[in-house]
């Protein structure tokens, strides 16, 4: 095992193991038939499938789900070419401060660097987001893409993925609310105006695995995430039943699809975001690619009437999602109160979940449980 540099070195408790759980019973939920008006009953076992699931591990696969294949070979294809170029090459479209999106090797996760580069990307084009995570400050920015000169396909490629996904997202939303007794569209709005984003991650192999983490463990803050990862696998989720860390199982043209923690908040708790992890490994290379599906900036993220009532009040306050991302956004750059000096629009709202919150304003409140 060789020597890495202390930044990527988990703390003992965080570190992985070397045995790995590889659990059957992850579900895997076939989506073929979604979209025949035909056959209601399928619809009501999708519906009650991915229910159960999300109860359980806020977590399942699926396939059958619609996003053309060849969409996925592309992307993944052009991820490739992009990461193999030289650093110097990489760096043209490096985030900072002013252009948050792009570019990054030096991602921290819970203050310890993950063993990775990503690329980041924003889904709407540009993105509407608040100037500052002040409450009283009304004035919005935008969020645009950094596209790279090479590949010179990787902005068509990406821009052709993502509306694939956003359809499969979307859907997922739909029957995620039919599982809650909710209208299919009772989430459709909160999307209109949407500051989702995809990551491409590559894992480089890593020399001593066992002590670091190609992204250290976290939830994802938006609504749900839609991942695409390959066949070598290391993505571990948090079971909840046991608190053991289990590895899922790369199966080919599935996504893994995981609840974030706006799901959390809408639902009451009734589902909860997941936990979840990556893993490297000494000999491969490892590619995944997120799409974080998170609603318009200017949405208050609160429990849903329709699921609270006197015996089962809110357990969350009412937060801004759009200054809560401009705060997570900041506190990369300036030193705000939080655990955390680092910021990436997919580690922003993915990796800090319902933690480091100031209780100082209305922004966000974490539960009362
Ligand atoms: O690479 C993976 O499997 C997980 C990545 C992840 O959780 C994230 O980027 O938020
Ligand atoms: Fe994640």
């Amino acid at each position: 095992m060789g020597e890495i540099n202390p930044d990527f070195i988990q703390p003992p408790e965080h570190r992985p193991k070397l045995s790995i759980i590889e659990a059957e019973d992850i579900p895997l939920i076939d989506l073929s038939a979604i979209n025949s008006i035909s056959n209601p009953e399928a619809i009501e076992r999708i519906v009650r499938e991915i229910g159960n699931a999300c109860k359980q591990w806020g977590f399942f696969q699926v396939i059958n789900h619609g996003v053309p294949v060849d969409k996925l070979q592309k992307i993944e294809a052009v991820t490739r070419k992009f990461f193999a170029q030289p650093l110097e090459e990489k760096r043209k479209t490096r985030r900072d401060e002013t252009n948050v999106l792009g570019y990054y090797e030096k991602e921290n996760t819970k203050n310890v660097r993950d063993w990775k580069e990503v690329f980041d990307l924003t889904v709407e084009e540009p993105t509407l987001v608040p100037a500052s995570p002040d409450p009283e400050d009304k004035e919005e920015t935008e969020w645009t893409n950094q596209w790279p000169k090479h590949p010179p396909e990787m902005r068509e490629v990406c821009e052709e993925y993502v509306r694939q996904v956003e359809k499969l997202a979307l859907k997922l939303m739909g029957l995620i609310a039919l599982s809650l007794g909710l209208p299919e569209n009772r989430f459709s709005s909160y999307f209109k105006d949407q500051t989702s984003s995809i990551t491409l991650n590559y894992y480089l192999p890593c020399p001593s695995p066992q002590l670091a983490l190609g992204v250290g463990h976290h939830k994802d803050g938006g609504a749900l995430t839609v991942l695409a990862q390959d066949d070598v696998g290391g993505l571990e989720i948090k079971r909840k039943t046991d608190g053991e860390w289990i590895r899922v199982k790369p199966i080919p043209n599935a996504y893994v699809i995981n609840l974030g923690d706006c799901l959390q908040v809408w639902s009451n708790e009734i589902y909860e975001s997941s936990e979840h992890r990556a893993i490297v490994n000494s000999k491969k290379e490892r590619f995944s690619i997120p799409y974080f599906l998170c609603p318009a900036h200017y949405t208050v993220v609160k429990p849903l009437e329709e699921l609270t009532n006197e015996q089962n009040p809110p357990r969350y306050r009412p937060y801004s999602w759009g200054k809560f991302i401009t705060h997570r956004k900041l506190s990369n750059f300036k030193k705000l109160n939080v655990e955390t000096s680092k910021f990436t629009i997919s580690g922003y709202p993915n990796k800090w979940g319902l933690e480091g919150i100031p209780s100082n304003n209305m922004l966000f409140q974490v539960p009362d449980v």
